[in-house]
């Protein structure tokens, strides 16, 4: 019984040289790369060094390329390029590689002619078969005349050639009008290397895009996992095979980025839908995302700055402390449904304080074998005897994420403070949790919330703040018990700019707003006039509504099918994390996105001139 499909990774995805790669791409787990010319033009060991390095890390080296502007050229032009791919097949030779990679043509020398090119194709075919090797044509989707998936398909079948077929690139093919379904009638045995990359939809040069934009699949807009069904249909069994160029990822750890592609990968091969007549090659399927519940604790590691702050801030929300650890500085919270735990043991290595989150599965082993076979790493969580067990898994920004179960008893680890719950503040849970991001990982976030803990897209979106460009992305399970809003800076900041990285946040629910805020006694972020000015003018809001969000500090939203929300802030606590509460009405889904930058401004302006 066969595995599963061979996972690849082309050598460009990842930062470093060669040696870095071969190794991040093997500590991965992957099977085998795709050596860019590139790598092995800079590297220090010769090819039959590369090959038996490869070896010894139990990589094999799937493809070599690129190969470019081959085809559909004069005839001194083409008698030059079998010279150049002659010397290339001696190389990989020594590498052991037995694909080569021909870019379609995007030399202005080249002739718009399918015949002329299948003809030179052929020939060169021809050639590698003489040494026992074979050519992959792909079509760039900005080639000079060959830029689609079909008519590179029209040249490969016109040659005939035994040693000529197609490179699939999903870039090339989704990022063009040509419908990808029609790839499932490709001849089989003709698709010799499929190369996978996601993107972004952008409505910009589709060179420029493909260079600097691409993304790991699951983490863009295209739709892989029919492209997949479509290629697998033909017969395929080779590599799937990553080939995403990226800015960020080229100056990533590329440890960590080739464990993003490999989580990317397993997570795709879930998708596939099944295929009929492939049931020689078993698609290797997660475990299933069990339903979440809801929030349990958010987490805060404190210090002595945040610690007091935090602790004044809660009780003004009306939470009481209503726990403490029995063995480790740690308070537990409390208010109806939403715990805050405050952990004064724990560092955070990002910007942020919440240190990690929990949500309750109805089925925890579940969520926490899948979470393992999507190379999640888990948290060693030190517990003294008799202390209850609590699994948890590390996210990309360092953040723990526990998973409860519904009948777990967590909080048993925690003494009665004897503090009574008060009548709090009408707050029912946690609504959702603000997790601003690093910078360079912030795709890697969204795939890693979205694919461990089964969550969907809800909301993107990119606005100007303050001191710049912010992209947020939420993602939620089916029923909105789990909630996250995952937010980032377009660009690295400037100099001045980490007095003011933004902070991160829990979000709690109300039914009421107005009389949560009346009830409260923490400090509320005061909200300029300015703002009130305006929404009265966008919203059309009567003057009474106004004058009491005014009067309460509460900022307002409304979706297209009249859905509300109605939300207000605290300032920032202890310069690392602040408090929202929110009121949903009428199906509101979103997180009122559009009030972030008056919340920043106000939040500087309150730092500058409180305390
Ligand atoms: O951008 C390029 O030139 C390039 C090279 C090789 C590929 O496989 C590809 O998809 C793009
Ligand atoms: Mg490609």
């Amino acid at each position: 019984m066969r595995r599963g499909p061979r996972r690849s990774i082309a050598t460009v995805c990842v930062s470093g040289t060669l040696d870095d790669k071969l190794s991040a791409a093997a500590a991965a787990g992957f099977d085998g790369i795709e050596l860019f010319e590139n790598d092995l033009v800079v590297s220090h060991r010769s090819p039959a060094e590369i090959r038996s390095r490869a070896a010894e890390l139990g990589l094999t080296i799937d493809l070599y390329q690129p190969f470019r502007d081959f085809e559909a050229v004069p005839p001194e032009r083409l008698r030059a390029n079998l010279a150049r791919a002659e010397q290339k097949f001696a190389v990989m030779a020594a590498l052991g590689v037995d694909t080569m990679l021909v870019c379609s043509n995007v030399s202005p020398e080249a002739v718009d002619d399918d015949d002329l090119a299948a003809e030179q194709l052929a020939l060169l075919a021809d050639r590698a078969a003489a040494h026992g090797l074979r050519i992959a044509y792909e079509a760039l989707a900005w080639g000079r005349h060959v830029s689609t998936w079909d008519r590179s398909w029209r040249i490969v079948r016109r040659a005939g050639h035994p040693a000529l077929g197609l490179c699939i690139d999903s870039f090339h093919v989704l990022s063009r009008e040509v419908p990808a379904a029609g790839i499932a009638d490709v001849t089989p045995g003709k698709i010799f290397f499929l190369q996978l990359a996601d993107a972004p939809y952008l409505r910009m040069d589709v060179l420029q895009w493909s260079r600097h934009h691409r993304l790991f699949p699951g983490q863009g807009a295209f739709d892989l996992p029919e492209l997949m069904r479509a290629v697998l249909a033909t017969g395929y069994d080779g590599p799937l095979s990553l080939e995403v160029f990226n800015d960020v990822f080229r100056q990533s750890d590329p440890r960590r980025t080739a464990v993003d592609g490999m989580r990317s990968l397993v997570a795709l091969e879930h998708r596939i839908p099944p295929v009929p007549g492939r049931e020689d090659l078993p698609l290797r399927r997660l475990p299933a995302a069990p339903r979440l519940r809801r929030h349990a604790f958010t987490e805060f590691s404190v210090d002595g700055r945040s610690g007091p702050q935090l602790r004044a801030a809660l009780r003004g929300l009306g939470f009481a402390h209503t726990g403490q650890h029995r063995t480790k500085p740690v308070e537990l919270w409390r208010q109806v449904a939403c715990e805050i735990v405050l952990n004064s043991a724990v560092t955070h290595p990002g910007p942020s304080a919440i240190s990690g989150f929990a949500v309750v599965s109805t089925d925890p082993g579940s969520s926490l074998r899948r979470a393992a076979a999507l190379l999640a790493a888990a948290h060693p969580n030190e517990r003294g005897a008799g202390e209850a067990e609590l699994a948890a898994v590390t996210a990309p920004d360092g953040t723990n994420v526990f998973l409860t179960g519904p009948d777990d008893d967590w909080n048993a680890d925690f003494l009665d403070t004897g503090e009574a719950p008060g009548p709090g503040a009408g707050l029912r849970g946690t609504d959702h949790l603000g997790l601003t991001q690093p910078f360079d990982h912030f795709d890697e976030a969204g795939l890693f919330y979205r694919t461990v803990l089964g969550l969907a897209d809800v909301a993107a979106e990119e606005y100007a703040a303050p001191f710049g460009m912010m992209r947020s992305r939420a993602v939620a399970d089916s029923a909105r018990g789990v909630r996250l809003a995952l937010t980032v800076a377009l660009l690295r900041r400037g100099t001045w700019a980490p007095a003011v990285v933004d902070p991160q946040h829990v979000a709690f629910g109300t039914d009421d707003i107005v009389a949560t805020a009346a009830a409260i006694g923490a400090p509320v972020l005061p909200v300029p006039a300015n703002y009130y000015a305006d929404l009265a003018a966008r919203f059309g809001l009567p003057d009474d509504l106004v004058a009491t969000l005014r009067r309460y500090g509460i900022l307002y939203d409304r979706d297209p099918a009249g859905g509300e929300l109605l939300h207000l802030y605290t300032p920032v606590l202890g310069g690392r994390v602040f408090f929202e509460i929110v009121e949903r009405r009428g199906g509101y889904d979103r997180f009122g996105e559009a009030n972030a930058p008056v919340r920043m401004a106000a939040q500087r302006h309150h730092r500058l001139t409180a305390d």
